[in-house]
């Protein structure tokens, strides 16, 4: 089932254009990332995928009723205001207790209730942000570069939960990131924007595009092949003779 479609949208911030001609949609259960260099659009396009902005040209169609949790790329609590992650949880709106401990238990940071937001690491802080957003039960998973911060093995761990998640909620995730090296393997699709799309597909297909090296280089192409080897090794022994550097 279609959740999301986008077609021919155009959008520019004051007079500047900052998306042009973009269509892409997502389907029920489909793990989407869109690559793509520092303003080259991506935040701006999930505003509009989720109905915060307005297109200027084409259109955003969601499916009636979609619920979107929406797990932003940092977000700023002062240190000197004690808070309570079982709190955090219950804002904007309360909710069930038993919920939060089961949101908290699905993105892997079970127990943490009682801590001080201020007291997390920052892989655990992403966790709770990442609870907040299964609380509203979403179809759609939206995170916006929610690993900055993270080094990459954290960043690593932290897309493993997000795979789980989505087996855990059978929801869809889109998200955003110009990290390269952490473009998680399990992308069914990647989106690679800058402005315009400029190429699209498995992770294979768009490193090995023409126009995602022009933007990136190959050394990135590198690194994910790097990300894809290492999951490999874990989940398969099949691919061996591919990677005869794996080999024992
Ligand atoms: N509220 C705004 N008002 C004016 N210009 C904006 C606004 N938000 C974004 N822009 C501009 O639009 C362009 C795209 O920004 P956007 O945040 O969508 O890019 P991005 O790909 O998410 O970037 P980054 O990777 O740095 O987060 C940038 O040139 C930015 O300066």
């Amino acid at each position: 089932m279609r959740l999301i479609d986008a077609r021919h949208i155009d959008f520019g911030h004051g007079g500047q254009k900052v998306l042009q001609n973009v269509s892409m949609s997502l389907d029920q259960g489909e793990i989407v990332t869109i690559v793509g260099p520092n303003g080259s659009g991506k935040s701006t396009l999930l505003r509009l995928l989720i109905g915060a902005l307005t297109p200027q040209k084409g259109s955003v169609t969601r499916a009636p009723g979609l619920r979107i949790g929406y797990v932003p790329q940092k977000l700023h609590i002062d240190p000197t205001l004690p808070i309570t992650v079982a709190r955090f949880l219950n804002l904007p709106k309360p909710v069930p207790a038993k919920a939060a401990t089961e949101a908290l238990r699905t993105a892997g940071v079970a127990g943490l209730d009682h801590q001080q937001m201020s007291q997390l690491s920052g892989g655990q802080f992403q966790r709770v942000l990442l609870a907040r957003a299964i609380l509203a039960n979403p179809h759609v998973l939206m995170l916006d570069e929610a690993t900055q911060g993270l080094d990459q093995p954290g960043s690593a761990a932290f897309y493993r939960q997000i795979a789980a998640v989505r087996q855990d909620l059978g929801c869809a995730v889109l998200m955003v990131s110009h990290e390269l090296h952490v473009v998680m393997s399990a992308s069914d699709r990647v989106i690679c924007l800058n402005g315009h799309i400029c190429c699209e597909g498995t992770p294979e297909v768009v490193t090995a595009a023409p126009a995602y090296r022009e933007l990136f280089g190959t050394g990135t192409g590198g690194a994910l092949a790097l990300y894809r080897h290492e999951h490999d090794h874990d989940h398969s022994h099949h691919h061996h003779h591919h990677h005869p550097e794996a080999a024992e």
